[in-house]
């Protein structure tokens, strides 16, 4: 084992992930963004969750809302469901870890909110139940997958979009992930502070 080499091969594939990933899914990514901001516009608010690496992520994203991103704005409203220890710990422990993200979002969950739920496989169990709950609350859903979509693929409703990194390897999905978000603050910010 070359550590060098190994590292080197982890850039490579990290950029040749991104490069396809730039090629499909740029507009799906504009899609999103501009699902979210219609949302923001109408008083609603984003609720974010995931699990991991995919937890850090939805925190990331709802930071970013809540303070700002790279421009100078009012804070927007958003609420990652993977924080409160004390919530988290009970729902798993009277009912079920599966219901963690759901029981917040049938709590929290308006019409018209958006739900940014997060998974590399497409498969984690309370990122699904979550989604299924935001659908009983009418709400949208902008999902972060990876791999073939998993069980989250067919759940993808109208008005929801999906925005699927095209790679099976867990930490490559991340780090686009991570870019994608990155890109539906900056449009966010465009189409809220910054419109034509
Ligand atoms: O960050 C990593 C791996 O890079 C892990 O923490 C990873 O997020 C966890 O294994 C998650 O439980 C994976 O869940 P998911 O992406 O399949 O929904
Ligand atoms: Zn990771």
């Amino acid at each position: 084992m070359d550590p060098h080499e190994r590292v080197i091969q982890h850039f490579h594939e990290s950029i040749r992930t991104k490069q396809m990933a730039m090629d499909q899914l740029a507009s799906v990514i504009v899609d999103g963004a501009r699902t979210m901001a219609r949302s923001l516009q109408q008083e609603g608010k984003v609720l974010t969750c995931g699990n991991g690496g995919s937890a850090a992520d939805a925190q990331h994203f709802s930071s970013e809302l809540l303070n700002r991103f790279e421009m100078e704005r009012p804070g927007l409203p958003a609420v990652a469901l993977t924080t409160d220890s004390s919530t988290l710990t009970s729902i798993a422990n009277d009912y079920a870890y599966n219901d963690i993200f759901a029981k917040q979002v049938r709590a929290l969950g308006q019409s018209g909110d958006i739900l940014l739920a997060i998974s590399t496989s497409g498969n984690s169990p309370n990122v699904v139940a979550a989604i299924e709950a935001a659908h009983e609350r009418d709400m949208r859903v902008v999902a972060l997958t990876g791999k073939d979509g998993g069980q989250m693929g067919p759940l993808i409703a109208e008005g929801d979009v999906e925005v699927r990194v095209p790679a099976t390897v867990t930490a490559r999905i991340q780090e686009v992930h991570l870019l994608v978000i990155h890109c539906l603050c900056d449009l966010i910010d465009q189409y809220l502070f910054n419109p034509e």
